[in-house]
């Protein structure tokens, strides 16, 4: 019996590489072996509300899409024997990034034809579900702003930190680690499922998505001049290792404050009001990955850094593997 397969297309995703998913499925699907449905998400939410209807019907749902729409489709499929497949096509593609999933349309779609599966770690916070990183403070202030902003895409993203940052003052959390229960005025405190938030910038480089536990990354108050230091430390997979963090690892962490809690749910703002309590879920998802033999592309370190680049127009004597927006990009 052929595999069902429903794909599930974010139309307003990153730059709009998704365009191209239709005709790659076309042209790259085993149709052989697994049978294919399409459709595309009308609005936020909708991508989970399809997830859930195809539990009995599809044996893989694909998250087209960045990590909101893999949030969506992956809480709908979670303690289910429906697998969750992604086509990284988001602006931070953090968990498809973590999971080693090509960022190439068409090499995406080989991955799903191998039909090879992992059972990965979920987080639940409150009555939400997060699959890769949920944080509070500083990133989840950001992720509140950049919601709200028309100037989107990376530059603006970095104008708005470089802005908030100047601006921002710690809070004071009441904090319960697996029991052990202290307080202290935090920047921002990080519950990784996965090691990155998106573009390999990797916030707790030694989590695993498969063991059952949260790595809580708390960088603490520090003094203004220090932020360079900081994002050096993010940048080069470090920030374990500073003297203001505190890292460590958990399976049940509660958080509190007088004021509500912003958050962000795998980069989606929420407010989480005063009490926020993240438990995990251990080995609680199917996720299609790459098998261990899947071939690497020589192209693919430049996908990745294509991906982190602002778009190269009109220039016809670039590769067009390195092109940006190239309508044939997923046929390459
Ligand atoms: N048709 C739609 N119209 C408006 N919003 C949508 C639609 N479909 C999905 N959404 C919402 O779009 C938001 C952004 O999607 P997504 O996170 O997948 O892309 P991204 O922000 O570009 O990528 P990343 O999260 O990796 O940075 C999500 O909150 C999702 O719920």
């Amino acid at each position: 019996m052929k595999n069902r397969v429903l794909f599930l297309i974010n139309p307003i995703s990153g730059i709009g590489k998704q365009k191209t998913v239709e005709q790659a499925v076309e042209s790259e699907i085993a149709h052989d072996r697994i049978e294919v449905e399409i459709a595309y998400t009308e609005y936020a939410g909708h991508a989970r509300e399809l997830a859930q209807k195809a539990i009995d019907k599809f044996d893989v749902v694909v998250a087209v899409g960045g990590d909101g729409t893999v949030n969506e489709v992956g809480s709908a499929l979670i303690n289910t024997t429906t697998a969750l497949a992604i086509i990284p096509t988001g602006s931070g593609n953090g968990l498809a990034r973590y999971l080693d999933i090509p960022l190439k349309v068409n090499r995406a779609i080989q991955v799903i034809n191998h039909m090879e599966i992992k059972k990965i770690d979920t987080l639940k916070v409150n009555d939400q579900v997060s699959l890769n990183v949920t944080g509070i403070g500083f990133d989840a202030h950001i992720s509140h702003k950049f919601a709200k902003q028309k100037n989107r895409g990376p530059a603006g993203y970095v104008k708005l930190i470089a802005l908030e940052y100047a601006k921002y003052k710690a809070s004071v959390y009441r904090i319960s680690i697996d029991g052990k229960t202290f307080e202290l005025p935090a920047f921002m405190i990080t519950f990784a499922n996965s090691s990155q938030w998106g573009n390999n910038i990797h916030i707790a480089p030694q989590a695993k998505i498969d063991d059952g536990l949260i790595d809580v990354c708390i960088i603490k108050e520090f003094p203004f001049y220090d932020g360079p230091s900081l994002l050096i430390s993010i940048l080069d997979q470090s920030v374990d290792q500073r003297r203001y963090d505190v890292v460590t690892k958990a399976k049940d962490i509660i958080i509190e404050s007088d004021n509500t809690l912003l958050g962000h749910l795998d980069g989606e703002p929420v407010e989480l009001g005063k009490k926020a309590e993240i438990r995990i879920h251990p080995l609680s998802l199917r996720v299609i990955v790459p098998p261990a033999d899947f071939r690497k592309n020589f192209l693919d370190p430049l996908m990745e850094l294509k991906e982190l680049l602002p778009p190269i127009p009109n220039m016809p004597h670039l590769p067009k593997s390195l092109r940006q927006g190239n309508k044939n990009n997923a046929s390459e």
